[in-house]
Order: C-alpha cells, then structure tokens, then sequence
C-alpha cells in the first residue's frame, strides 16, 4: 500500500495491487517523521480493462492517475485498488507522496476507537472497517456484541466493540436516533434500552406502538437477560395503571391538557377555563361549575333551580357561578371545555395518579408508559414537567445545602416519533415541546437526559435537534432529512451520499463524546417484542380459514334468509360463547358466498344463503 497524488494535511489517497479496501478502516501512513493515522472513506477499484478513454474521466482526480504511474503502478494493465483517506491528527505538512501505508494493531488505535471500557459504558454495536483488528482483541473486548443477519441468524462478533461512553452524557448531554421506516430505528432504540436495563439508570419511555417490552427473548440468544429484565422493567398504560391527579392541576397545566384533547383550543376557551378553574378544583367540582355556567346561560330558570335545591336560596355558590358564566363568554368556549373534557375522561386520564411512575423510577426501573400517541403526547406534557421538577427540586436543595425533600434519582426520557412530542414551527400545538425543549437546553445540570427517535428529523423541533450530542443516524431517504442531518452534524458529503443505502441496522453515529463520525453494525438485540411475527405468517396461522364453530353453526340453520338473520342471533351466539350483530353475520353470509362456500341466490326480499347446488 503505498500514497499516491498530491497530498493536503486532511486527505492522502492510498493504493494498492492486492488489496481491497474496506470504508471506516483506519490505516497508519508510514511516513518516517508524521506517522499519522487516517481513516479510509471512499473506495475505488480499476481492473485492468479499464479502457484508456475512461483514464482521464471525472471519476478521478488528474493528479491521482497521474500519481498512480509516477510511483510505478501500470494504468490499463492491471488491478488498483484505490482508497481516499481522511487524516485523524493534525499534523504540520502534509504526508510524503509515496509514503508506505500499513494496517494497524489495535494498540496502535485503541484510542481511536474505544471511548471507555466495555464495562463502563454502552456496547451498542461493532464499528465497520475494524474486522481484521478482531485477532488482536483483548479478551474483554470479545464477545460482547454478537451480530444479527437475516437468513443466518445470530453470529459471532467480528470487530472492534462500539462503547459508548454515556457518562460523558453530563457534558454532551442527549441522543436523537434518526432513520426511515425499516431502517433499524426500534430494534437500535432497542439495543440501547437494552444497556441502560443492564446498568440499572432509570428511564421513562414512552411507548406508541406498543412493542417496548423485554421479556421476550431474541431467537437464538439465550434467556438470561430477558430474565433478567423481567424485575427491571416496569409497563404501564395511560388511563388504566397511571394517568393524572387533577387535583394537582394548575389552570396552565389544564389548559395544555384540553388544547391537546383535539380541534382548535381558542383564546376565549382559554380565558373561560381560567375563569372557571381554582386550585385544588377535583374533577367534580370543575365539572359541575362549567355544567351551572353553561345551565345558566341556556336554561337559566331549571339551573337556579338545581343550584337552590343543592345549596339553599341566595347561597355564596350561586352568587360565584353568576359571575363565572358572565366572566366566562360565550357559551361556545364553554361548551369547546366540556367536550375536550370528556374524552380525557372517557380515556380514564383522570382516573389514576403517576405514583407507579414515581415508584418505579425510584426503583431504577425502565419504565415504560403505553397508549395512543395523541394521549402519550398529552400525557407527558404533564408528566415530565412533574418529574422534572421533583428532579431538579431535589438537586437544587442540595446545592444549597437547603432540608432535602423527597430523594429522585437522575433518569432518562426516550420515545420513538418524537417530532409529535415536540413538532418544528409554532402552528402545530404540542403540548410538550415546551417541557422538551426545557430538558434539552437545562437537563444535563440535573441528569436528565432525552433519547428521541424520530423518522423526519426535519420536522423535529430545532431547538431541541441543536442539543442532541450524539446522533445515531440510520438509512435515510428523504432529501430534507438528508439536510438537516448534515446541517446538525459533522458527517461527511460522502457519508451524507451513503445515507440512503445503508443496510438496516448499520448507522453513522455522530458523537461529540467520540469525536469523529463512525460506522457502526448495531448489534443483535438480546431480546424482542413479544409479537413480531410475519404479518404474513400470521395471516396464514391465524386468519388461515372460516372459524370452525362459525361454520358449522351457520350451516345448522342453512338455507337462511338474510332478512331473518335476527331470529337466528341467539343460535349463533351460544355456538360462539360471544356476543354478535346483525350486521357481523350477514358480513359473514357474503364473505362465504363469495369464497364459494354458499351459493347467494337473489330474492325478492333479499338475498337467501344456501349451500352450493351440484351444478353450481
Ligand atoms: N442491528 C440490526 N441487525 C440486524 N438486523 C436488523 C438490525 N436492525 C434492524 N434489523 C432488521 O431490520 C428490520 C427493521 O428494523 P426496525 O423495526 O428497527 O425498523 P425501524 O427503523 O424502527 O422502522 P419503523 O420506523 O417503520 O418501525 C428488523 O426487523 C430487523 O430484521
């Protein structure tokens, strides 16, 4: 291997007879006085029918062809291996043409490559380019991130491990996780999740889809980390194990709460909410005012009635709900209230308090909240404002040496499309990119970290994308996308060009913690989401053919009108064990016919449903 062309004190080009060279490999130039280390990132091959009219072509600098023949290698007559390679130290002058190159050992780029030791940080994957290192490994660098291929299966490592450093966190503080659909997104969120479960830091994940558990293991890696797991990880769902204290509530808080609940939450919403809301209002009685305001103003002799019924004639209440529905405008924004209201309710928001949260975090738990993601985002407005503030509470005390409260635990928060938790430009409403934006500006002064994945990183809120330290960026199509990555980190153009066709589960990660762009195979996740089957497959196992017991009691009642339907209902039903509609049975009835299993025969009042006749 030998440098070839001019060469600056950022880029040399390396060439090679024999052999191939691979991208993110680092190599050391031997130039006698600089030694430098560079890493290979771009790569080009020329076999020897190269026809000579391709020779000056722009695929190659001048200067390299030119380099190439000077230092002895024959254009047209044989194989050249060619890589660009970028230079990792600063050094005074650029490297001597005809410099040889070398692979390293890895003591000679340990350095380079390892932010901490395995045991002290979070082994995420293998860095490309470092397979030939492998032999050289110390014996706590192996084995630690088994690789996942399709069709193979589970394999052994090959390569130099890739630990991140996430103590390092306090001063670089934030990851986001950026990649199309498939691209390797949730199973890297995963892998993650993963290493702070085996540390033990607490986490508040957010769930859309319902696919964040560990318990499960991953085919072909053994179960004892999902053991493991098992009494590290605590799932909770909105609205049936946690939900919000509306008692704790304050008017801004509310406010947030309905303008998330849907439609368009306006100023005269607004201003009638904070008319109407007094601290340590309960559910009850906020609901019961807003009924009397609205009763007031629409049936205003039956309210007085009610209202006197219930607290006497001239009472303080009457007096204060007069005032209220004067104050309040129109009924409109009064009634914009009541519906937002109800369905938070109809969810069960109202109906539990985040005590499971807070317990589970003073746990050191992974805790993961599942619902709806309109509900999550409503919910975790409220929540980590709380959670942030019990946080920072307790730090602030203690640095001022001030009787220390309740004691919380430093934690992560990490959800997957978060751009609907803290959208870009102010049209959209979003509830929670204030609290976002507050965490990712102050958090690292607290330990409190994000962890947001996203498949649109343009549309995820500037301010908060600025403050991602480290970006662990997937197979990326999107020409916008594409821009904001490169705008928001220091990956390469010819990286930026890879972006698109990188193999799911390989990413650039961008880290200031690291220093430099690497290339990283994330590795074999040790556990999985309980149901990620084919859905192919389970199409096949599980929708394969009409339901036995359906059949056969269908056929009981055959030829059958469908307008008699009704009278069957009963039948059906216990054959079931479930109840049924009209409807479902006369869906039933056409799906049959039309898979050739009844014969549909057209009458006057309706279709009647048969068995087929032989000759049809
Ligand atoms: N590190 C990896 N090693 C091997 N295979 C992987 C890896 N990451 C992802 N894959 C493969 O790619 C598939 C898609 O990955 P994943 O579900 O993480 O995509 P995604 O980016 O989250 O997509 P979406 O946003 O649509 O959910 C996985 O089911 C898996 O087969």
């Amino acid at each position: 291997m030998q440098v070839v062309g001019v060469t600056t004190q950022q880029y040399v080009y390396v060439a090679s007879r024999e052999r191939r060279f691979r991208i993110g490999e680092i190599l050391i130039i031997d130039d006698p006085e600089l030694r430098p280390r560079g890493e290979v990132v771009e790569t080009k091959s020329f076999n020897r029918f190269l026809p000579l009219t391709m020779e000056r072509s722009p695929l190659i600098d001048p200067d390299v062809w030119e380099g190439l023949e000077q230092v002895g290698f024959r254009l047209g007559e044989e194989t050249i291996h060619l890589a660009k390679v970028r230079i990792l130290s600063d050094i005074p002058y650029p490297v001597a043409v005809g410099a040889g190159a070398r692979l390293p050992s890895f003591s000679e780029v340990s350095d380079l490559l390892l932010s901490c030791e395995p045991d002290a940080g979070l082994v995420l994957g293998v860095i490309l380019g470092t397979e030939e290192l492998q032999d050289g490994l110390p014996e706590e660098l192996r084995e630690r991130a088994p690789l996942f291929v399709k069709g193979e299966g589970v394999l052994p490592q090959r390569g130099v491990p890739f630990v991140f450093d996430h103590r390092a966190m306090q001063e670089y503080p934030h990851i986001g996780i950026f990649g199309g659909s498939g691209s390797g997104k949730s199973f890297g969120m995963r892998v993650i999740l993963e290493e702070l479960l085996e540390k033990r830091i607490p986490a508040l994940v957010f769930d859309p889809h319902y696919e964040m558990s560990f318990t499960t293991p991953f085919e072909g890696m053994s179960k004892d980390a999902a053991d493991r797991y098992i009494l590290r990880t605590e799932v909770l769902t909105v609205g049936r194990d946690t939900g919000v204290n509306f008692e704790d509530l304050t008017g801004n808080e509310l406010a947030s709460l309905l303008a998330a609940a849907g439609g368009n939450f306006t100023e005269g919403m607004d201003n009638a909410l904070k008319t109407i809301h007094q601290e340590k209002d309960s559910l009850l009685s906020f609901t019961q005012k807003l009924d009397d305001c609205i009763g007031l103003v629409e049936k205003e002799e039956e309210t007085r009635e009610r209202i006197r019924k219930r607290y006497g004639e001239g009472s303080a209440y009457e007096r204060k709900i007069e005032n209220m529905a004067r104050q309040a405008g129109h009924p409109s924004s009064l009634r914009g209230i009541r519906w937002r209201l109800y369905r938070l309710e109809r969810e069960g928001i109202f109906r539990q308090d985040i005590s499971p949260i807070t317990d589970a975090l003073q746990r050191r738990c992974l805790t993961v909240i599942r619902g709806p993601i309109w509900l999550l985002t409503v919910f975790s407005a409220y929540l980590v404002r709380k959670l942030y503030r019990m946080r920072r509470n307790y730090i602030d005390a203690l640095q001022r040496c001030e009787p220390l409260g309740d004691k919380f635990p430093p934690f992560f928060i990490v959800t997957d499309e978060a751009h609907n938790f803290a959208p870009r430009g102010i049209e959209f409403a979003a509830p929670a990119r204030g609290v976002f934006r507050e965490v990712a500006q102050e958090g690292r002064k607290y330990g409190v970290f994000l962890i947001l994945a996203t498949q649109r990183p343009a549309l995820l809120d500037e301010t908060i994308t600025a403050q991602l330290n480290t970006k662990i960026i997937f197979r990326t199509v999107r020409a916008h996308d594409i821009r904001v990555i490169q705008e928001e980190t220091d990956i390469s153009g010819e990286e930026a060009g890879r972006l698109p066709y990188l193999p799911s589960g390989t990413a650039f990660i961008s880290s200031a913690i690291v220093g430099r762009t690497v290339a990283v195979r994330i590795r074999c996740a040790r556990t999985q989401a309980p149901r990620s089957v084919n859905p192919f497959t389970e199409l096949e196992n599980d929708f394969g053919g009409v339901d036995e017991r359906l059949w056969s009691a269908l056929r009981r009642l055959l030829p059958l009108d469908a307008g008699q339907v009704n009278l069957y209902l009963p039948d059906l039903e216990e054959a079931l064990g479930r109840p049924v509609t009209f409807d479902e049975v006369l869906r039933w009835l056409e799906d049959l016919a039309a898979a050739g299993m009844l014969e549909r025969v057209e009458g006057p009042f309706g279709p009647t449903f048969r068995e087929p006749s032989e000759e049809g």
